[in-house]
Protein backbone atom coordinates (compact mmCIF):
# COMPACT_ATOMS: atom_id res chain seq x y z
CA UNK A 1 0.00 0.00 0.00
CA UNK A 2 1.38 3.28 -0.75
CA UNK A 3 0.86 6.31 1.13
CA UNK A 4 1.91 9.84 1.76
CA UNK A 5 3.23 11.28 4.85
CA UNK A 6 3.66 15.21 5.34
CA UNK A 7 6.15 16.49 8.01
CA UNK A 8 9.18 14.76 9.37
CA UNK A 9 9.74 16.04 12.82
CA UNK A 10 9.99 14.35 15.85
CA UNK A 11 6.86 12.61 15.47
CA UNK A 12 6.15 12.58 11.62
CA UNK A 13 9.55 11.00 11.39
CA UNK A 14 8.91 8.30 14.10
CA UNK A 15 5.62 7.16 12.50
CA UNK A 16 6.55 7.50 8.60
CA UNK A 17 9.73 5.36 10.05
CA UNK A 18 7.37 2.71 11.64
CA UNK A 19 5.11 2.54 8.20
CA UNK A 20 8.32 1.88 5.84
CA UNK A 21 9.54 -1.16 8.88
CA UNK A 22 6.39 -2.35 8.30
CA UNK A 23 6.20 -3.03 4.68
CA UNK A 24 4.12 0.55 3.53
CA UNK A 25 5.89 1.94 0.76
CA UNK A 26 5.65 5.57 1.76
CA UNK A 27 6.42 8.69 -0.05
CA UNK A 28 7.82 11.55 2.00
CA UNK A 29 7.85 15.55 1.97
CA UNK A 30 8.76 17.77 4.31
CA UNK A 31 8.98 21.57 4.02
CA UNK A 32 13.01 21.14 5.36
CA UNK A 33 13.64 18.57 2.27
CA UNK A 34 16.86 17.73 4.44
CA UNK A 35 14.92 15.65 7.05
CA UNK A 36 13.61 13.50 4.04
CA UNK A 37 17.09 11.69 3.73
CA UNK A 38 16.95 8.94 6.60
CA UNK A 39 13.74 8.05 5.34
CA UNK A 40 15.11 7.25 2.10
CA UNK A 41 17.95 5.40 3.27
CA UNK A 42 15.04 3.31 4.93
CA UNK A 43 13.34 2.88 1.28
CA UNK A 44 10.61 6.17 1.65
CA UNK A 45 10.64 7.81 -2.02
CA UNK A 46 10.36 11.66 -1.78
CA UNK A 47 7.54 13.86 -2.91
CA UNK A 48 8.43 17.34 -4.05
CA UNK A 49 5.23 18.98 -2.71
CA UNK A 50 2.52 18.22 -0.77
CA UNK A 51 0.38 17.94 -4.18
CA UNK A 52 2.84 15.89 -5.78
CA UNK A 53 2.33 13.08 -2.70
CA UNK A 54 -1.24 13.98 -2.72
CA UNK A 55 -1.61 12.91 -6.63
CA UNK A 56 0.38 10.09 -6.02
CA UNK A 57 -0.69 8.47 -3.18
CA UNK A 58 -4.14 7.08 -1.88
CA UNK A 59 -4.16 8.42 0.72
CA UNK A 60 -1.91 10.82 2.66
CA UNK A 61 -0.74 11.49 6.76
CA UNK A 62 0.41 15.05 7.79
CA UNK A 63 2.23 15.69 11.24
CA UNK A 64 2.66 19.20 11.83
CA UNK A 65 3.12 21.92 14.08
CA UNK A 66 0.33 24.41 14.68
CA UNK A 67 -2.83 25.21 12.89
CA UNK A 68 -0.65 28.26 10.89
CA UNK A 69 1.44 24.66 9.36
CA UNK A 70 -1.71 22.53 8.78
CA UNK A 71 -3.18 25.03 7.15
CA UNK A 72 -0.12 26.35 5.09
CA UNK A 73 0.07 22.69 3.63
CA UNK A 74 -3.02 22.28 2.31
CA UNK A 75 -4.04 25.80 1.06
CA UNK A 76 -0.56 27.15 -0.09
CA UNK A 77 0.69 26.63 -3.82
CA UNK A 78 1.15 23.00 -4.55
CA UNK A 79 -0.67 22.10 -1.39
CA UNK A 80 -2.53 19.46 -0.58
CA UNK A 81 -5.32 21.10 -2.24
CA UNK A 82 -3.65 20.98 -5.89
CA UNK A 83 -3.32 17.23 -5.76
CA UNK A 84 -7.00 16.11 -3.89
CA UNK A 85 -9.83 14.74 -5.83
CA UNK A 86 -12.27 12.08 -5.78
CA UNK A 87 -10.74 8.94 -4.37
CA UNK A 88 -8.20 10.18 -2.06
CA UNK A 89 -7.99 10.68 1.41
CA UNK A 90 -6.35 13.00 3.89
CA UNK A 91 -5.74 12.25 7.22
CA UNK A 92 -4.22 15.27 9.44
CA UNK A 93 -2.44 13.72 12.60
CA UNK A 94 -1.65 16.84 13.82
CA UNK A 95 -2.99 18.92 16.97
CA UNK A 96 -4.87 21.44 15.74
CA UNK A 97 -8.60 23.11 17.33
CA UNK A 98 -11.46 21.98 15.82
CA UNK A 99 -12.16 25.34 13.59
CA UNK A 100 -8.68 24.87 11.87
CA UNK A 101 -9.98 20.91 11.10
CA UNK A 102 -13.21 21.88 9.99
CA UNK A 103 -11.81 24.27 7.63
CA UNK A 104 -9.24 21.69 5.85
CA UNK A 105 -11.99 19.11 6.18
CA UNK A 106 -14.40 21.56 4.12
CA UNK A 107 -11.94 22.10 1.11
CA UNK A 108 -10.95 18.48 1.24
CA UNK A 109 -14.35 17.29 0.61
CA UNK A 110 -15.51 20.25 -1.90
CA UNK A 111 -12.87 18.98 -4.08
CA UNK A 112 -13.79 15.08 -3.70
CA UNK A 113 -11.40 13.97 -1.38
CA UNK A 114 -12.22 12.55 2.24
CA UNK A 115 -10.92 13.28 5.29
CA UNK A 116 -10.07 12.11 8.84
CA UNK A 117 -8.42 14.18 11.80
CA UNK A 118 -6.53 12.08 13.96
CA UNK A 119 -4.50 13.57 16.48
CA UNK A 120 -2.53 10.96 18.77
CA UNK A 121 -1.72 10.97 22.27
CA UNK A 122 1.89 9.58 23.09
CA UNK A 123 5.26 11.47 22.69
CA UNK A 124 8.24 10.54 20.90
CA UNK A 125 9.03 6.76 22.47
CA UNK A 126 5.41 5.82 21.96
CA UNK A 127 5.60 7.12 18.31
CA UNK A 128 8.84 5.00 18.11
CA UNK A 129 7.59 2.12 19.28
CA UNK A 130 4.08 2.25 17.53
CA UNK A 131 2.14 2.99 21.00
CA UNK A 132 0.18 5.86 20.34
CA UNK A 133 -3.40 6.17 20.72
CA UNK A 134 -5.29 7.43 17.85
CA UNK A 135 -8.22 9.97 18.35
CA UNK A 136 -9.85 10.09 14.93
CA UNK A 137 -12.84 11.75 13.34
CA UNK A 138 -14.51 12.66 10.01
CA UNK A 139 -15.19 9.98 7.13
CA UNK A 140 -15.80 6.43 8.44
CA UNK A 141 -14.84 4.94 5.05
CA UNK A 142 -11.53 6.58 5.48
CA UNK A 143 -11.11 5.26 8.79
CA UNK A 144 -11.55 1.64 8.15
CA UNK A 145 -9.05 2.11 5.06
CA UNK A 146 -6.31 3.09 7.75
CA UNK A 147 -6.83 1.17 10.29
CA UNK A 148 -4.37 -1.19 8.72
CA UNK A 149 -1.59 1.80 9.36
CA UNK A 150 -3.15 2.98 12.70
CA UNK A 151 -2.25 -0.37 14.09
CA UNK A 152 1.40 0.40 13.12
CA UNK A 153 1.28 3.33 14.79
CA UNK A 154 -0.36 3.14 17.86
CA UNK A 155 -2.27 0.82 20.37
CA UNK A 156 -5.33 1.80 20.03
CA UNK A 157 -7.70 4.46 17.82
CA UNK A 158 -10.94 5.69 18.78
CA UNK A 159 -13.44 6.87 15.95
CA UNK A 160 -15.27 9.59 17.55
CA UNK A 161 -17.77 10.60 15.02
CA UNK A 162 -17.83 14.15 13.03
CA UNK A 163 -15.18 16.15 12.56
CA UNK A 164 -13.67 18.27 15.04
CA UNK A 165 -14.31 15.44 18.09
CA UNK A 166 -10.95 14.28 17.27
CA UNK A 167 -9.39 17.96 17.61
CA UNK A 168 -11.53 18.97 20.95
CA UNK A 169 -10.56 15.35 22.34
CA UNK A 170 -6.72 15.65 22.02
CA UNK A 171 -7.12 19.03 23.26
CA UNK A 172 -8.69 18.27 26.59
CA UNK A 173 -6.23 15.55 27.10
CA UNK A 174 -3.49 17.61 26.98
CA UNK A 175 -5.20 20.50 28.96
CA UNK A 176 -5.19 17.73 31.27
CA UNK A 177 -1.50 16.86 31.36
CA UNK A 178 0.26 19.99 31.08
CA UNK A 179 -1.86 21.08 34.20
CA UNK A 180 -0.36 18.15 35.63
CA UNK A 181 2.97 19.07 34.49
CA UNK A 182 2.85 22.20 36.17
CA UNK A 183 1.65 20.79 40.07
CA UNK A 184 4.53 18.07 39.39
CA UNK A 185 7.08 21.25 38.85
CA UNK A 186 5.81 22.73 42.02
CA UNK A 187 5.79 19.82 43.91
CA UNK A 188 9.56 18.98 42.99
CA UNK A 189 10.38 22.25 43.91
CA UNK A 190 8.23 22.32 47.24
CA UNK A 191 10.27 19.11 48.25
CA UNK A 192 13.62 20.80 47.67
CA UNK A 193 13.06 23.86 48.80
CA UNK A 194 11.68 22.36 52.52
CA UNK A 195 14.93 19.92 52.76
CA UNK A 196 13.12 16.69 51.09
CA UNK A 197 14.86 14.66 48.30
CA UNK A 198 13.17 14.96 45.12
CA UNK A 199 14.17 11.56 43.93
CA UNK A 200 12.17 10.22 47.44
CA UNK A 201 9.56 12.14 46.41
CA UNK A 202 9.47 10.53 43.03
CA UNK A 203 9.12 7.23 44.69
CA UNK A 204 6.64 7.86 46.70
CA UNK A 205 4.47 9.52 44.23
CA UNK A 206 5.13 5.66 42.23
CA UNK A 207 3.55 3.86 44.92
CA UNK A 208 0.37 5.88 45.28
CA UNK A 209 -3.06 6.39 43.42
CA UNK A 210 -1.54 9.43 41.54
CA UNK A 211 1.32 7.18 40.23
CA UNK A 212 1.21 7.67 36.04
CA UNK A 213 3.79 7.26 33.36
CA UNK A 214 4.93 10.78 32.80
CA UNK A 215 5.87 11.62 36.37
CA UNK A 216 7.53 8.14 35.75
CA UNK A 217 9.44 8.93 32.81
CA UNK A 218 9.86 13.05 33.46
CA UNK A 219 10.87 12.91 36.92
CA UNK A 220 14.19 11.56 36.70
CA UNK A 221 15.29 14.13 34.21
CA UNK A 222 13.34 17.15 35.32
CA UNK A 223 15.65 16.50 38.45
CA UNK A 224 19.14 16.64 36.30
CA UNK A 225 17.98 19.68 34.29
CA UNK A 226 17.86 17.15 31.25
CA UNK A 227 14.91 18.49 28.67
CA UNK A 228 16.20 17.12 25.68
CA UNK A 229 12.64 17.21 23.33
CA UNK A 230 10.23 14.63 23.33
CA UNK A 231 7.49 17.22 23.04
CA UNK A 232 8.69 20.37 22.54
CA UNK A 233 7.43 22.82 25.35
CA UNK A 234 6.00 25.37 22.08
CA UNK A 235 3.77 22.82 21.46
CA UNK A 236 2.42 21.77 24.72
CA UNK A 237 1.26 25.87 24.87
CA UNK A 238 0.09 26.15 21.63
CA UNK A 239 -2.10 22.92 23.33
CA UNK A 240 -3.15 24.84 26.55
CA UNK A 241 -4.20 28.31 23.95
CA UNK A 242 -6.03 25.89 22.23
CA UNK A 243 -8.00 24.08 25.14
CA UNK A 244 -9.04 27.17 26.87
CA UNK A 245 -10.12 28.95 23.61
CA UNK A 246 -12.21 25.75 23.89
CA UNK A 247 -13.43 26.57 27.37
CA UNK A 248 -14.44 30.16 26.39
CA UNK A 249 -16.27 28.52 23.61
CA UNK A 250 -18.50 26.22 26.38
CA UNK A 251 -18.44 28.48 29.21
CA UNK A 252 -16.02 26.19 31.35
CA UNK A 253 -14.52 27.65 33.84
CA UNK A 254 -10.41 26.91 34.19
CA UNK A 255 -8.31 28.41 36.81
CA UNK A 256 -5.94 25.56 36.54
CA UNK A 257 -5.72 25.52 32.95
CA UNK A 258 -5.18 29.38 32.31
CA UNK A 259 -2.49 29.40 35.06
CA UNK A 260 -0.74 26.63 33.74
CA UNK A 261 -0.82 28.22 30.34
CA UNK A 262 0.89 31.47 31.78
CA UNK A 263 3.45 29.04 32.75
CA UNK A 264 4.22 27.83 29.75
CA UNK A 265 4.15 31.42 28.17
CA UNK A 266 6.88 32.06 31.16
CA UNK A 267 8.98 29.35 29.84
CA UNK A 268 9.07 30.66 26.02
CA UNK A 269 9.63 33.99 26.97
CA UNK A 270 12.44 32.47 28.91
CA UNK A 271 13.87 30.61 25.77
CA UNK A 272 12.51 27.06 26.18
CA UNK A 273 10.17 26.34 23.49
CA UNK A 274 12.27 23.90 21.58
CA UNK A 275 13.09 22.39 24.42
CA UNK A 276 10.98 19.40 26.05
CA UNK A 277 7.53 20.70 28.28
CA UNK A 278 9.30 19.90 31.06
CA UNK A 279 11.39 22.27 31.04
CA UNK A 280 8.25 24.24 32.49
CA UNK A 281 10.42 23.36 35.90
CA UNK A 282 12.25 25.97 35.04
CA UNK A 283 10.12 28.38 35.69
CA UNK A 284 9.57 27.62 39.58
CA UNK A 285 13.26 26.59 39.43
CA UNK A 286 15.08 29.78 38.79
CA UNK A 287 13.30 32.04 41.82
CA UNK A 288 16.04 30.25 43.78
CA UNK A 289 16.96 32.87 47.47
CA UNK A 290 20.18 34.35 46.83
CA UNK A 291 21.73 33.21 50.13
CA UNK A 292 19.80 30.50 52.21
N1 LIG B 1 6.20 15.53 20.13
C1 LIG B 1 5.21 14.97 20.80
O1 LIG B 1 5.40 14.36 21.87
C2 LIG B 1 3.80 15.04 20.29
C3 LIG B 1 3.39 15.99 19.37
N2 LIG B 1 2.10 16.01 18.97
C4 LIG B 1 1.65 16.99 17.98
O2 LIG B 1 2.13 16.52 16.72
C5 LIG B 1 2.47 17.62 15.88
C6 LIG B 1 3.93 17.49 15.46
O3 LIG B 1 4.72 17.49 16.62
P1 LIG B 1 6.32 17.26 16.58
O4 LIG B 1 6.65 16.25 15.56
O5 LIG B 1 6.73 17.08 17.98
O6 LIG B 1 6.77 18.72 16.08
P2 LIG B 1 8.12 19.19 15.39
O7 LIG B 1 8.26 20.61 15.79
O8 LIG B 1 9.22 18.25 15.67
O9 LIG B 1 7.77 19.09 13.83
C7 LIG B 1 6.89 20.00 13.23
C8 LIG B 1 6.73 19.67 11.76
O10 LIG B 1 5.87 20.68 11.17
C9 LIG B 1 6.54 21.23 10.04
N3 LIG B 1 6.12 22.62 9.82
C10 LIG B 1 6.08 23.63 10.72
N4 LIG B 1 5.60 24.75 10.15
C11 LIG B 1 5.36 24.46 8.84
C12 LIG B 1 4.85 25.20 7.74
N5 LIG B 1 4.49 26.49 7.84
N6 LIG B 1 4.74 24.57 6.55
C13 LIG B 1 5.09 23.27 6.42
N7 LIG B 1 5.57 22.49 7.43
C14 LIG B 1 5.69 23.09 8.64
C15 LIG B 1 8.02 21.13 10.37
O11 LIG B 1 8.79 21.26 9.19
P3 LIG B 1 10.35 21.71 9.28
O12 LIG B 1 11.10 20.45 9.56
O13 LIG B 1 10.63 22.28 7.94
O14 LIG B 1 10.45 22.71 10.39
C16 LIG B 1 8.04 19.71 10.95
O15 LIG B 1 7.98 18.74 9.94
C17 LIG B 1 2.14 18.88 16.70
O16 LIG B 1 0.85 19.31 16.37
C18 LIG B 1 2.21 18.39 18.14
O17 LIG B 1 1.42 19.17 19.01
C19 LIG B 1 1.17 15.11 19.41
C20 LIG B 1 1.52 14.14 20.30
C21 LIG B 1 2.86 14.06 20.84
O1 LIG C 1 0.81 15.74 22.81
C1 LIG C 1 1.66 15.22 23.50
C2 LIG C 1 1.53 13.91 24.08
O2 LIG C 1 2.46 13.46 24.80
O3 LIG C 1 0.50 13.26 23.84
Amino acid sequence: MEVGFLGLGIMGKAMSMNLLKHGFKVTVWNRTLSKCDELVEHGATVGETPAAVVKKCKYTIAMLSDPAAALAVVFEKDGVLDGICSGKGYIDMSTVDDETSTKISEAITTKGGSFLEAPVSGSKKPAEDGQLVILAAGEKALYEEAIPAFDIMGKKSFFLGPVGNGAKMKLVVNMVMGSMMNAFSEGLELADKSGLDPQTLLAVLDLGAISNPMFRLKGPTMIQGNYSPAFPLKHQQKDMRLALALGDENAVPMPVAAAANEAFKKARSMGLGDKDFSAVYETVRQFKPSSS
